[in-house]
This record gives structure tokens, C-alpha cells and sequence, in this order.
């Protein structure tokens, strides 16, 4: 029972919540129940079949609705006197900027991706608004409290980049399932119903045209007069006979490995399917189109044979061309495509086949392609109380009881949640303290694009940047920039940094800021030769903030005698991003002594390696594996020459 003064701590509050999936289900709920009167919620999604059995405030008629819409319909039910207005839209528009959030007394987190979780971050303590974030993955799960000046703020501590894996393993030398899933997904898929004028690296010369690079006939479009089941079979034969053979011509590559086989439909006994498309599937609403279905295929938990995996990937193929035409060249691979995880499941089973990877069922390969790890209602409940109780704590300004919170698997010390000191403001932190950050580059080669792509979007997190060298403006974006500014930046875009009208090179401070996200930091640029292709893919290396997290983590593991092995794991939480799942580093471990275990059962050990044991547990710790963000990077120049597929 809340007292007197949380009471009017609550009555008083006017609340965002950022969205309202998992968690914000559950949260808007307990906000409702325990006396909360003014909650707004941002969502940009609407309500699929596959949240219906863990976001209970929807119901099978919603589905295609707007989640925020719903969820206040759904809670003003049951507390109809209070005030919940929804907003269907992504927390980045630029609607959402700092001073739409200085009306909030607290923001409250139930994303699922670190995009936005930083960017939400940012504004908060632009605006000075504290942020109560959130997170599960399985049973596990964490909330922490983010007090501008008080508590470290989301990034104080840089979350480790995802999974990565060359695109000479993900093209050439799989070795693991989810290699094949990788390649399945981002190439083939991608390649056949994606955007045609991405770069993709499947190789797209046919057999005929091999030599000559003037003649280059790319195998993957539909030939004229050609039907589906033969454009089917020519792709089949292609990426799982052809290239497998280009491949094997290349015998160094296998000299310490397991040699491909190259599998050609004509080996694939496939039985004969009676009438697979009948005027029924053909009428039917092309987004519950089905191969499994038509083949008569029932359990997605079935590992299938590789006839049955190749029935599955010519059926899909078909039914794709034949009852979903609109949507190619515009396909992006979505877990909740059922044709497309079926697709993808066969088409990495085939493969998985010729390098003797061990197959998987379509409910384990949706996992995998997903990076799902299955949620579970009673931890997003778990969390959303927690986060209530935060809240109350931020709105009562009771700081010396803030806490982080953990809930884990396995009780640990006979307890499954363990509160936690939060820490200080990370005194390095670009983003709560403006530390400069420094940048390995190579000034004569790089280009304006690739450094903001590269670096200002993908690992500052900036959505709008402006660059500046001195008073010079080299790039910003923005609807009310004159044309020829537009023209200029532009230019600019194309010119390597040594030859910017303002010219970068070694020694040169640039100035990167976001305007939405009100955020400057300075970036000391200094130039570099070269780089590895293999270990530093990007040519450029960002330092300065992450390199001290991983120093302090040194000396806080000898101080606490802590291993740095696997015994001191990670606590895995939210599945980030739609694609990628984001292990942070054990928080504790980072600042060893500083952080306090509050658990009174054995409050002597400061070191808190106690956070998650995977060890402990190996189907959990499979699972993450399985499910560890699948991104390619670029090989070195020797596997580009080699890459066949
Ligand atoms: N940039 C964003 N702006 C607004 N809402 C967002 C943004 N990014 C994510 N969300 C919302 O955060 C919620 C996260 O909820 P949850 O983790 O349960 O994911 P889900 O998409 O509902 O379920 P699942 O991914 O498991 O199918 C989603 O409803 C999603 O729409
Ligand atoms: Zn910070």
C-alpha cells in the first residue's frame, strides 16, 4: 500500500511511457492500478497474432491496430477516470524533441532496441527528465534508474557491439547454423525479394557468363516466358550446385576444412505434391500464405529432410512469385512472415546440408533468424512492478534508494531479484559528460560519408548530425536548408576528409552535434596509414570512452581477485533491435568495489560475478549464442577474390 505522501507523489505525476509492447502491457496496467493519472505512451507499432499470447491488454480483433491505441482502450475500461493519450509514432520524429519532454515529471522505457533506448536517453537528459529503463530477455530482466547528475546515464557504460561475422564465413566456409541463417536471410533472401539495388554479396553471374564481366547475366531475375517452377529449380541449382562447385575449385580454402557438397535438384528426391496451389490459397489474404500449408507440413518443431526442405524452398519461392509479386523488390526478411521463415528455415537447412551442419527445425531456425529468445509474461510483470517502484522512489526524489534490479534465472544466494547501488555518472561518458573522443583514421582515404555513417550514425547513435570544422559547417541536415547548402553538403558527402573545403586531418578537432537529441561532442581526428581488413573492417577506430570501460575493468577484476572468465558472465538482457541481441557487460564487473550488492543473506563480497552463471546454465547460454546478432562484415581482400556464392 502506497502512503500518503507516494500517493500524491502519484496523483501529481505526468508520465511517458516509450512503448507498449511486453513490458508496457504490463506497465500501463500497474501505473493505472497504483493510482497514476496522467500517462502518455509513444508505440510505432500495431498488434501482431504473435504478441497476443504474452501483451494481454490485446485481444485476436486488434491485431493490425495500433498498440498504443489499444492499450489505452483496454486500460480506460477499468480505470475510465484517468487520462492516457496514445501516439502512434516513432519515439525519433522530430515531434518528440526536448521540450515535448520537459512536460514530463518521468520517462519510462519498454523499447526493445539500444537505437532507441539512446535516443530516448539522450532527451531525457537534454531535457533533465529522469528515464526509468527496462528490459527482459526470458527470465531474465533488469531495470535501472537514470537521474541526470545522480545516476550514470544509459550509455555511461558503452554496450559491446553486436555479433559479427565475416562475409568469407557467411559466403564461403559456414561452419555453424547460423552462418547458414545469415546467409539464407541477408543474401539470398534479400537478394531474390529485397531491394535489387542494394549491394549484395551473392555472386549474380550465371554459369554461362562466368568469364567475362562484360557479360554479366544476373541469374536471379525471372526470364522471360520462364515459370515460377523453373525459375525455382535454376535458383536451387545455382546457389546450392554451381557456386558449392566454384567454391570447391578454390583448394586452398579446404585444405583444413570438411569439403562442401554441391546438391542439385536432380539429386533431391522430391515427391510429387497433387495440385499445391488451388483457387483457395490463391484468393486468400497473401500474408497468411503458407508453403508448410500447402505441402501439408504440420509440426514446425519437425527437423525436415533435405527433400523436404527442398520441396519447402521451391514451394515458398513459388508462392512468393505467385501470390505475393506486389511485395518483391521491397522485402525485408520478418520474423513474423511466416512464408519468409519458412523460406529462410529451408534454404539454410539445404545449405546447412552440403556443409554438413547439423539441420533445424523451422520453430528453432525462426529463432535463430529472429534472435528470439521466447519472452515470458510473468518476467515482463515482474519488471513492470519494479519499474513502478522505481518510479515512485524518482518522483519522491529519494535518491539514496534508487536501485538497479536484476532478475535472474536461478536464484542466486536464495534470491532471484538483487537490487543494486546505481552507479555515479561515468565521468568519461560522451553523452552525460562531454568527454572528447578520439578517431583513428585515414584521412586521404576516407570519406565524409562513410564517417558519418560509420561513426556519427551507427556508433554515436546520432540521428540529424551537423559536422563542423571550426566555423565551418561541412554537413547537417535539416527541411529549411537553402538548395545550395543542400548542394554543398552533398559534395561534401563524396570528398575524402583531407579535401573537405575545411580540410580534416591528423591533429583536426571536429565537432559532431545531434539538434534533436541536443548532444555536441568533440572528436580529436588522428590520421592512420592502414588499417586491418579483417580486424578493422571499418577503417577507423573510435576511442576514448570505451577504451577506459575496458581499462577499469581490468583493474576492478585483479582487485576483486575476479575472473575474467566465463564465471563472471554478462547479464544478457533486452533482445536489441529487431535483429540483433545485445549481451552488456556484467555492470558490476566494470566498477567492481564501487557498486554495492544490497543482498543482506551475503553482503561481505562486493564482487557481484554472481550476476548470471551461464555456465550454470547451458540451454540458456545456447540460446544466447544461438541468438547473438547476426551482422556481416567485410573479409579481407584475399577471401573477396575467393567468395563464390
Ligand atoms: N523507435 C521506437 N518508437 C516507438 N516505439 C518503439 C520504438 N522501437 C520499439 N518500439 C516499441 O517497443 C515495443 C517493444 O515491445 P516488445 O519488446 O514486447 O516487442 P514486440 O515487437 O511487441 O514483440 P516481439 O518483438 O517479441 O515480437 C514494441 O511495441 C515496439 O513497437
Ligand atoms: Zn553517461
Amino acid at each position: 500500500m502506497a502512503s500518503e505522501q507516494q500517493l500524491s507523489a502519484i496523483k501529481g505525476a505526468k508520465v511517458l511511457m516509450v512503448g507498449a509492447g511486453g513490458i508496457g502491457c504490463e506497465l500501463l496496467k500497474t501505473l493505472a492500478l497504483s493510482g497514476f493519472q496522467d500517462i502518455h505512451i509513444i508505440d510505432m507499432d500495431t498488434i501482431e497474432v504473435s504478441n497476443l499470447n504474452r501483451q494481454f491488454l490485446f485481444r485476436q480483433s486488434h491485431v493490425g491496430q495500433s498498440k498504443a491505441k489499444v492499450a489505452r482502450d483496454a486500460v480506460l475500461k477499468f480505470r475510465p477516470s484517468i487520462s492516457i493519450f496514445p501516439y502512434h509514432a516513432n519515439v525519433k520524429d522530430p515531434d518528440f524533441n526536448v521540450d515535448f519532454l520537459k512536460q514530463f515529471s518521468v520517462v519510462l522505457n519498454g523499447l526493445d532496441n539500444l537505437d532507441a533506448r539512446r535516443h530516448v536517453n539522450r532527451l531525457c537528459l537534454a531535457a533533465g527528465v529522469p528515464l526509468v529503463e527496462s528490459g527482459t530477455t526470458g527470465f531474465l530482466g533488469q531495470v535501472t534508474v537514470h537521474v541526470k547528475g545522480k545516476t550514470e546515464c544509459y550509455e555511461c557504460q558503452p554496450k559491446p557491439a553486436p555479433k559479427t561475422y565475416p562475409v568469407c564465413t557467411i559466403t564461403s566456409t559456414p561452419s555453424k547454423f547460423v552462418h547458414c541463417i545469415v546467409w539464407a536471410k541477408d543474401l539470398l533472401f534479400a537478394k531474390l525479394f529485397g531491394d535489387k539495388n542494394q549491394e549484395n554479396d551473392l555472386n549474380v553471374r550465371s554459369s554461362n557468363a562466368s568469364s567475362s564481366s562484360d557479360n554479366v547475366e544476373d541469374v536471379f531475375k525471372c526470364k522471360k516466358d520462364e515459370d515460377t517452377e523453373e525459375y525455382g529449380r535454376r535458383i536451387f541449382d545455382h546457389v546450392f550446385g554451381y557456386n558449392i562447385e566454384v567454391a570447391l575449385s578454390n583448394e586452398d580454402t579446404w585444405k583444413n576444412r570438411i569439403r562442401p557438397r554441391p546438391i542439385y535438384i536432380r539429386d533431391v528426391e522430391l515427391i510429387q505434391q497433387n495440385g499445391t496451389l488451388d483457387k483457395t490459397s490463391a484468393s486468400c489474404d497473401p500474408s497468411s500464405v503458407s508453403a508448410m500449408t500447402t505441402l501439408g507440413l504440420k509440426n514446425p518443431q519437425d527437423v525436415w529432410s533435405l527433400a523436404e526442405n527442398s520441396r519447402v524452398f521451391l514451394e515458398a519461392l513459388k508462392l512468393f512469385f505467385l501470390l505475393r509479386e506486389k511485395e518483391i523488390g521491397n522485402l525485408s526478411f520478418d520474423k513474423d512472415d511466416q512464408l519468409a521463415v519458412e523460406f529462410v528455415t529451408a534454404a539454410a537447412n539445404i545449405r546447412a546440408s552440403s556443409f554438413e551442419i547439423p539441420l533445424h527445425s523451422l520453430f528453432k531456425a525462426k529463432g535463430v533468424a529472429g534472435n528470439i529468445v521466447h519472452a515470458v509474461a510473468t518476467t515482463n510483470a515482474i519488471i513492470a512492478g519494479l519499474v513502478v517502484i522505481e518510479t515512485i522512489k524518482v518522483l519522491q526524489n529519494d535518491v539514496k534508494n534508487y536501485r538497479m534490479t536484476y532478475c535472474l534465472e536461478h536464484p542466486s544466494r536464495k534470491m532471484l531479484l538483487m537490487p543494486v547501488e546505481p552507479f555515479e555518472p561515468n565521468k568519461l561518458c560522451y553523452v552525460c559528460s562531454e568527454t572528447p573522443l578520439s578517431l583513428e583514421i585515414n584521412t586521404n582515404h576516407s570519406k565524409l560519408r562513410d564517417f558519418i555513417e560509420k561513426i556519427v550514425k551507427a556508433k554515436l547513435g546520432m540521428n540529424l548530425p551537423l559536422i563542423m570544422h571550426k566555423s565551418t559547417l561541412l554537413y547537417e541536415v535539416g527541411d529549411d536548408l537553402e538548395e545550395d547548402m543542400v548542394a554543398n553538403y552533398a559534395a561534401n558527402l563524396d570528398k575524402v576528409l583531407a579535401q573537405l573545403p575545411s580540410p580534416v586531418t591528423g591533429g583536426t578537432i571536429l565537432t559532431v552535434e545531434d539538434l534533436q537529441q541536443e548532444l555536441t561532442c568533440n572528436i580529436n581526428i588522428k590520421h592512420r596509414e592502414e588499417f586491418d581488413e579483417v580486424k578493422e573492417p571499418d577503417g577507423m577506430i573510435l576511442s576514448g570512452w570505451t577504451q577506459v570501460l575496458a581499462e577499469k575493468y581490468n583493474e576492478a577484476s585483479k582487485e576483486n581477485g575476479a575472473s575474467t572468465s566465463n564465471s563472471s558472465q554478462p547479464v544478457p538482457v533486452e533482445a536489441e533491435d529487431d535483429d540483433e541481441i545485445q549481451i552488456l557487460p556484467a555492470f558490476s564487473s566494470a566498477v567492481g568495489k564501487k557498486r554495492k550488492s544490497l543482498d543482506s543473506a551475503d553482503s561481505a563480497s562486493s564482487d557481484l560475478s554472481f550476476v548470471t552463471d551461464e555456465s550454470r546454465n547451458p540451454r540458456k547460454a545456447k540460446e544466447c549464442d544461438d541468438s547473438e546478432a547476426i551482422i556481416m562484415v567485410d573479409g579481407n581482400e584475399e577471401s573477396k577474390k575467393k567468395r563464390v556464392q
